[in-house]
């Protein structure tokens, strides 16, 4: 057992925050208004998953991500401001709401830094709105977290998010953020506990005769409309004999998936969506953006020589370079209507533990009135989780597939102040309640496709996310 010191800076800036706010406070009191202040302060090296589990309550609202190769993981607890929409407008309402919080946040403390001030967490449902009227999260959710812990290259901020308004006790307000220093200070990082072991049942949402007749079907009306791809999911209903546990659950994923975002949002009244996808829908780094065209997929071989005749096959074969070339086509079209001019880099694998597929990144650079948002509506979905043409695929899905997709194969991520994202798309991911998971996983359909290899490539993607939450 270890017990990770947390010398920061805090005790030093004590007294100049404390002062910070009773300014901030001072003109709160003569203008009428209140402001946001987010104060950053680095602290020693913590788990941001071990900090999401021991600090988030059951009734708070979080987001946690992961992305090993980049030695980045980033958890978002407890809400100051929050945006809950449905509708056709939610991505523009979406940059309205992190424009006008943003105009009211100043900054304290370390904001220079990576992953320093206010961020923004964002996640959307796959459709605008939902049809299953139960469905436990709205079509867009945009939150400002009270908390949030990040890690990139061992180097750790805490950013605390607050509302300074006349009538709030400042002096509360420091020696709050002190006790959760000293909190996080004193957590205990030790290997996960051996769970007595659970029993599972599994129960498919399609039966694997529709999902099969689904693919025929769809291929009947790729060869005779103006549909030429679809990408068709399935859904695996899983009850435990026991709660699931998010946590235990997401650091299977990231040991199992070290190349994949790991991900998982809560709504704070009991329901999380999991994942851990291989597809990046944007990321803009000063004002460089990129974006996957990820399509096309074969099983990894159990030898080296398996694996690399699979792979050879993947990239020689005309019907998955197909189904990927329509990706590339419809984002480097999408980028090119909003003015920006796409790059198109070399094609490349993406090799992960148990899959792998043909993978293109494109880039771009970001003029700066084009918001993150904007690039996100007009991407989402592509023909890697919707297909072409996207309308009639889109309607074709909602014919096809039994279950609400929710926030399956739809954008999450976060937005800082300088307009630097992070979005994925939520493939490979599990709706949790309690005792009881819903999985998903699709697979894209284009002329050549084969029933039986569609279905056994979606219960290959299934059986990846089910190890890591049984
Ligand atoms: C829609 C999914 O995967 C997409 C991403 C990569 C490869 C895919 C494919 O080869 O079918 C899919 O387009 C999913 O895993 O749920």
């Amino acid at each position: 057992m270890t017990v990770s010191p947390c010398r920061s800076n805090f005790f030093v800036k004590h007294k100049d925050l404390y002062q910070f706010l009773l300014s901030v406070q001072k003109n709160c009191l003569k203008n009428d208004c209140r402001q946001i202040v987010s104060i950053s302060l680095n602290i020693d090296w913590v788990d941001p998953l071990v900090v999401l589990e021991k600090l988030t309550q059951a009734n708070e609202i979080n987001f946690y991500f992961e992305n090993k190769e980049k030695g980045e993981a980033i958890a978002a607890i407890d809400a100051i401001a929050k945006l809950q929409i449905d509708g056709q407008e939610r991505f523009t309402q979406a940059e309205y709401f992190i424009k006008s919080c943003l105009k009211n946040i100043i900054n304290f403390g370390n904001d220079n830094q990576p992953f320093a001030g206010s961020h923004f967490f964002c996640y959307f449902s796959f459709f605008d709105r939902n049809i299953q009227t139960n469905y436990p999260f709205p079509s867009a959710t945009i939150f400002l977290p009270r908390w949030q812990i990040t890690v990139k290259n061992q180097h750790c901020i805490l950013v605390n998010n607050i509302i300074i308004n006349a009538r709030v006790n400042v002096q509360k307000i420091v020696q709050n953020l002190q006790n959760k220093l000293k909190l996080i200070e004193s957590l205990e990082y030790y290997p996960a506990k051996f769970d007595l072991a659970a029993n599972f049942s599994k129960k498919p949402v399609t039966s694997s005769t529709h999902f099969k007749s689904s693919v025929v079907s769809a291929l009947e009306k790729i060869g005779s409309s103006h549909l030429s791809k679809i990408v068709l999911a399935d859904a695996l209903d899983v009850r435990s004999s026991n709660r699931f546990n998010l946590f235990k659950s997401l650091d299977n994923l990231r040991q199992i998936h070290p190349n994949c975002y790991i991900f998982s949002t809560s709504n704070g009244k009991g329901q999380s969506f999991i994942g851990a996808s291989p597809e990046r829908l944007i990321s803009i780094h000063s004002q460089q953006l990129i974006t996957d065209a990820l399509a096309g997929s074969a099983p990894r071989g159990k030898t080296p020589a398996e694996d690399a005749a699979n792979a050879n096959r993947l990239l020689e074969s005309e019907k998955e370079r197909h189904e990927h070339l329509l990706v590339i086509d419809f984002i480097t079209q999408r980028l090119s209507q909003l003015g920006l001019l796409p790059q198109v880099l070399a094609p490349r694998l993406r090799q992960l533990s148990n899959i792998q597929h043909l993978w293109t990144p494109i880039s771009a650079i970001v003029p700066a009135n084009v918001h993150p948002l904007k690039i996100v509506s007009q991407l989402h979905p592509t023909p890697a989780v919707a297909g072409a043409a996207r309308d009639i695929a889109c309607a074709e899905i909602r014919r096809y597939e039994s279950f609400e997709r929710g926030l399956y194969a739809a954008p999450l991520g976060w937005i800082d102040s300088h307009g630097n994202c992070e979005f994925i798309v939520g493939i490979r991911s599990a709706l949790i309640d309690g005792d009881r998971a819903r999985l998903y996983a699709g697979a894209g359909i284009v002329a050549g496709s084969d029933p039986d290899r569609e279905f056994a490539e979606v219960q290959l993607k299934l059986q990846a996310l089910l190890k890591a939450l049984v």
